[in-house]
């Protein structure tokens, strides 16, 4: 029995007290199993308790945050007392009769405090002298559960209860690694009922279904919205909700989430809020599923993200409009996101693979990125009432044996049609759109596509890195603006064309990685270098601990905190990748299988291989189009979920990887842009207020202050999309790389939040108060919450209505090294402290991003949007989400 030294309370502290026999057989009563949840396998069932004879009794007090147990006989004393605090009880429940009188009490006590350990379930059951008794024990503890006030004159009885809260859970079966109805049978369920709430369950069928059915429900039936899923489908149900005509009502039903999805940053942040170690898998999911029983809500901060249009005809297609609760990425996170669809088998250690392999082949996109600064940073607290909810009908299933059956698809009374029909025709649409984007790719390719790229050797680089930080060592005192404006300045065109030179007579090698490799070998004197090239892209992630561990160790030596090894990052990759327990055979089965192979294949063939060849030059007009038939082959991998939307059953890893949501599996194979790192310093930022000394710059690219510095690569050789001077932005600077999930966007009702800190996309930004970076970036990322994936702790000071957007931005020129280094400390939460000329940490209000590389991927909340400009905006406290009680100040939902 815990005993945390109970005092024993005050009389006056004392609502209830009252004596109880233990239920079950000796030694086995009160323990996890019997009895069990309600309804549940092992349920309390009349005909069980004549066999079953009380064999201890005990004492229970009843205060406001405890229920003090003591025994009394056999063996009374201190050590036979039990301190059961409220906070960790999901609910209790007394049986109907004809079963005995009892009180059940539902606890879920924390594990140990180590990572992974999760809370245990127990059920504790005392067999009280009457019925009425049970009842009224039953009815005082869930008061006090559900915030009833209550005191000790208080007659406890089932009136003074609220009705029960009715959740409406979204599972998407196939997140993450294919587990959530599983879990739903196992952990969600049986805690959802304890709880006594009552539910609505409906499996999705397929891209954007609980977004169409968020649309059309009918809110007021509902206390929240649940996810069982990854982040994905939350972002659909955020949108479902500002898509309707009573928006601005709808998006303050509570969400909340439970994860079953690969990355599940939100649920990480809940975790976190709540003051729980980190943790993934079950014991987050336990978590954050008792924090929904408890059932606190929060306002939350929702972003408006005006992207580019999908389709390739900007000319008539306007810019959309979403709504984000988590992220916008560009560049390495997006790429990893986007590229790691196919390590799905392996859950979250997928990210860790794919940031892995990314690294080993690293990139730069070059863009501009703006945002606004927060000048004063206020938190709205919630103050509007939580919705009034008629009570219109019950919607509760039979729960009674519902954990003995298996759960149907919808266990709804809503009559949601299971549009198979509607699929079906999507499907064909699907396909046709694919063709005709494809037929358009190939005319584009005839007329020659561009792209501007290049390369530059990791030594020079690192010696610049070097350079930079001894720079920025020297001038603290100085922004690393200044020294990378320095830097350009210093950086004159004969040195330029020198370096394009140089690179120029680095072409034929097979990839820029191997060059730089090379080169680096070449520096070292030879030594160390293991010079051949390795096809698998994964390959050189691994040789990179062998031919860079010497170059790593001069890193270390330049950056004196860190005695760090490549070899150290290898290590410390390993045991991530085995924290996430992702069985090494796994990893390596997804290392060394066919989509790798089938990478390096196509690289090896036409696509990025060739590309990359060409990489090491210096801006080139890409000959028509080499991408195409790896794309082709790449589009043309579909989803399974077109075809068998239902099927629920244990997958290996391929079918894990087929079963992934209908994304690009193989982006790696269009892969394209940049190599990184750049061999000339590019960066350019403009502080606003350096006003456009004319309203003539009506475009961004020919705005004074925008404009590319004279030594900016693409003010030497712009690529002829940025050439021409248009009067307003040119969404054709880019195509969506990769195809697009199957959306269909809906018209947001025209009486939407304005985004008042943005002109529209197309219209050049204020001239006041923004700052201006342009530049080679290797990634940005705007985070609102606190965590990127429920292990990356990315955005340490990020709140969930802290009206904040927090921007990470890593410039090129970073080493592999210190970016590794980087989202390793992002685990704990500690890459701030990282130093590295390259890493900016930033918060703002809004922002806007100009992808100036022709191709690369962009994300919202993980999913694929249009690659384009694209901006953003800050609705603070717009949303509420159901965090659970956390001893803060909250609204109940
Ligand atoms: N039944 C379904 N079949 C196919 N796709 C679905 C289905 N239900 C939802 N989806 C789509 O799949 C994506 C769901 O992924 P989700 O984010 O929930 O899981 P995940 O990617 O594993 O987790 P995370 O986003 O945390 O990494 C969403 O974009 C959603 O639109």
């Amino acid at each position: 029995m815990r005993s945390p030294e109970p005092s024993s309370p005050s009389p006056a502290e004392a609502l209830l007290h009252g004596q109880f026999a233990s239920w079950g057989t000796g030694s086995n009563s009160n323990s996890n199993s019997c009895p069990s949840s309600p309804g549940g396998p092992g349920g309390l069932s009349p005909a069980a308790s004549p066999t079953l004879a009380p064999a201890s009794n005990y004492a229970l007090t009843l205060t406001h945050t405890h229920i003090h147990i003591q025994r009394l006989s056999p063996r009374p004393g201190k050590e036979a007392r039990l301190l059961l605090p409220l906070s960790e009880l999901v609910g209790c429940s007394c049986p109907r009769a004809p079963a005995p009188p009892l009180l059940v009490l539902y606890w879920y006590p924390p594990g140990k405090r180590r990572k992974g350990v999760s809370r245990r379930r127990q059920v504790r059951a005392y067999l009280a002298e009457s019925r009425p008794e049970a009842e009224r024990w039953s009815a005082a503890v869930q008061c006090l559960l559900r915030g009833v006030t209550v005191t000790a004159d208080t007659e406890f009885s089932r009136s003074l209860l609220p009705r029960p809260k009715r959740l409406l859970l979204l599972v998407n079966p196939f997140s993450g690694r294919g587990q959530a109805m599983q879990w739903c049978q196992t952990h969600i369920l049986p805690m959802i009922r304890e709880a006594n709430i009552s539910y609505n369950l409906i499996q999705t069928e397929r891209q954007n279904h609980a977004r169409e059915l968020i649309r059309e429900i009918s809110l007021p039936e509902w206390d929240g919205i649940v996810i069982v899923s990854g982040d994905g489908l939350l972002h659909e149900v955020v949108n479902g909700l500002m898509e309707r005509p009573d928006w601005e009502q709808a998006i303050k039903t509570p969400v909340g989430i439970l994860p079953c999805g690969s990355g599940n940053a939100l649920a990480g942040s809940i975790n976190h809020y709540a003051g729980y170690d980190m943790c993934l898998r079950e014991p987050l999911l336990l978590n954050c599923c008792f924090l929904l029983c408890r059932g606190g809500v929060r306002p939350m901060d929702l972003v408006s993200v005006t992207t580019s249009p999908a389709s390739s005809n900007s000319r008539t297609a306007a810019p959309r409009r979403l709504f984000s609760f988590l992220s916008v990425a560009w560049g390495f996170v997006s790429d990893v996101d986007i590229e790691s669809e196919r390590y799905r088998g392996l859950g979250s250690a997928r990210f860790t693979l794919g940031t892995l392999v990314r690294i080993a082949s690293l990139r730069s996109y070059k863009g501009r990125l703006s945002y606004l600064p927060p000048s004063v940073v206020t938190t709205s607290p919630d103050t509007t009432p939580p919705p009034r909810r008629p009570l219109s009908r019950s919607i509760t299933e039979g729960l009674e044996g519902f954990c003995r059956t298996p759960i149907h698809r919808t266990c709804s009374d809503m009559g949601i049609s299971e549009q198979r029909s509607l699929r079906k025709g999507e499907g064909e649409r699907e396909k046709e759109e694919r063709q005709r984007e494809r037929e358009r790719r190939r005319e584009r390719a005839r007329g020659g596509g561009t792209g501007v790229v290049r390369a530059s050797s990791l030594a020079e680089d690192r010696e610049r890195e070097g350079e930079m930080e001894i720079e920025a060592e020297e001038g603290r005192s100085g922004t690393s603006s200044e020294s990378n404006e320095k830097d350009e300045c210093n950086m004159g065109r004969e040195e330029r064309l020198a370096g394009i030179k140089d690179e120029r007579e680095d072409e034929g090698i097979v990839e820029q990685d191997s060059s730089e490799m090379k080169e680096e070998d070449r520096g070292k004197d030879g030594e160390g270098s293991s010079g051949s090239i390795e096809e698998e892209g994964v390959l050189r992630a691994k040789e990179l601990g062998e031919s860079y561990g010497v170059d790593m160790g001069r890193e270390a030596d330049e950056e004196p905190e860190g005695c760090y090894t490549y070899q150290d990052n290898l290590q410390e990759a390993r045991k991530a990748l085995r924290k996430n327990s992702a069985p090494s055979n796994q990893i390596a089965s997804a290392l060394f299988s066919q989509p790798i192979r089938q990478e390096v294949e196509t690289d090896s063939g036409t696509s990025c291989g060739t590309e990359d060849m060409d990489l090491n030059g210096t801006y080139y007009q890409k000959d028509p189009y080499p991408l195409d038939v790896s794309r082709e082959r790449a589009l043309t991998i579909s989803s399974p979920f077109r075809h068998s939307p239902f099927s629920y059953k244990p997958k290996n890893l391929d079918q894990n990887q087929n079963a992934s949501r209908p994304r690009p599996l193989s982006l790696l194979q269009h892969s394209h842009s940049n190599s990184l790192p750049p061999k000339l310093p590019s960066l350019s930022l403009s502080l606003s207020p350096t006003p456009p000394s004319s309203p003539s710059c009506a475009s961004p690219h020919s705005s004074s202050y925008l404009a590319p510095r004279p030594n900016t690569p693409n003010s030497t050789s712009p690529s002829p999309s940025l050439r021409t001077p248009s009067s307003s932005f040119n969404f054709d600077i880019a195509e969506p790389a990769g195809p697009l999930k199957n959306r269909h966007f809906v018209s947001l009702p025209s009486n939407h939040p304005r985004d008042d800190l943005l002109p529209p996309l197309d219209q050049p930004l204020p001239t006041r108060d923004w700052v201006t970076i342009e530049g080679d970036f290797v990634l940005v990322l705007a985070l609102y919450q606190t965590h990127l994936g429920a292990d990356l702790f990315a955005a340490p000071q990020a709140k969930f209505d802290d009206g904040l957007i927090h921007l990470t931005f890593v410039r090129a020129g970073i080493s592999r090294a210190t970016l590794l280094r980087l989202f390793f400390a992002m685990e704990r939460g500690t890459h701030h402290s990282v130093s590295s000329p390259y890493v900016s940490h930033v918060t703002c209000r809004a922002f806007r991003l100009q992808p100036l590389s022709t191709r690369g991927t962009l994300t919202v909340d993980g999913e694929l949007v249009p690659y384009g400009p694209l901006q953003a905006q800050v609705h603070p406290s717009m949303g509420r989400l159901i965090v659970g009680d956390t001893g803060v100040k909250i609204t109940r939902f």
